[in-house]
């Protein structure tokens, strides 16, 4: 594989034409690439671009030495999970909202709901199994947010953009999480993370990183 996941002149708009961006980088798989810039420069933007929840103006993404048109938006997401700063809860109980993308036309059919698996990433995360039963609206934003986490890891992709995962965790999660992430990307061949995190030493808990930055 030459290119696990590369993007050459990505182009987007920060709400209107007059604020372009144009950039061009490259996860390496096993690494962790770190978008840096100023507030409001883009990052979260660039994310949602890569997800492709933001259509690009120009440019392109090779993932697996394919462009990324060649993938549906389905198949695309499957292999390519976005994770928001603020954790997203829809109506439902916990075990509702991490079933929620299984729901989705086109979600890749090997992808299955492993309740096993949803137990041992709720051990991770320190969560416990009640948070299944209870109404999603009402988890503190620590709980949502580690359950977002595994809403995401549960689609198995090999990319997860993470927004600030930190944000809303106190600091013994936010090690737990940091340190999870920091295993998941080497645990198997042909995986990445591209993270934003005003904190550098979030950071320092990854073993092989790489940076891109935008302007102000
Ligand atoms: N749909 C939109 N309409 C108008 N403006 C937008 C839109 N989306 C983003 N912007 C603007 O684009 C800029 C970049 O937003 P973005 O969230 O990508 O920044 P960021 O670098 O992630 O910032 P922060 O570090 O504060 O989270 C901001 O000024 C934002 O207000």
């Amino acid at each position: 594989m030459q290119d696990f996941f590369r993007f050459t002149e990505l182009t987007y708009y920060l709400g209107s034409r007059e604020r372009e961006i144009r950039i061009s980088g490259e996860l390496k798989p096993g690494y962790v690439l770190v978008v840096k810039g100023p507030s409001g420069s883009g990052k979260s933007t660039l994310l949602k671009v890569m997800a492709r929840l933001v259509k690009a103006q120009g440019g392109e993404i090779i993932y697996r030495d394919k462009n990324w048109y060649a993938y549906s938006p389905y198949a695309w997401r499957t292999c390519i999970q976005y994770v928001p700063q603020k954790p997203v809860m829809f109506r439902g109980n916990g075990r509702e909202n991490l079933y929620k993308p299984f729901l989705l036309k086109g979600i890749r059919e090997d992808r299955i709901f492993n309740e096993e698996k949803v137990r041992e990433y709720l051990d991770i995360f320190s969560l416990p199994p009640q948070i299944l039963e209870q109404e999603a609206i009402t988890l503190s934003g620590g709980e949502a947010a580690r359950l977002s986490f595994i809403r995401a890891l549960l689609i198995e992709p090999s990319i997860i953009l993470l927004d600030e995962p930190t944000a809303y965790l106190d600091q013994e999660n936010r090690i737990k999480v940091l340190r999870f992430f920091s295993r998941w990307v080497k645990e198997e061949p042909g995986r990445g993370i591209v993270l934003i995190s005003h904190q550098e030493n979030d950071i320092e808990e990854f073993s092989d990183t790489s940076f891109i930055s935008l302007g102000g």
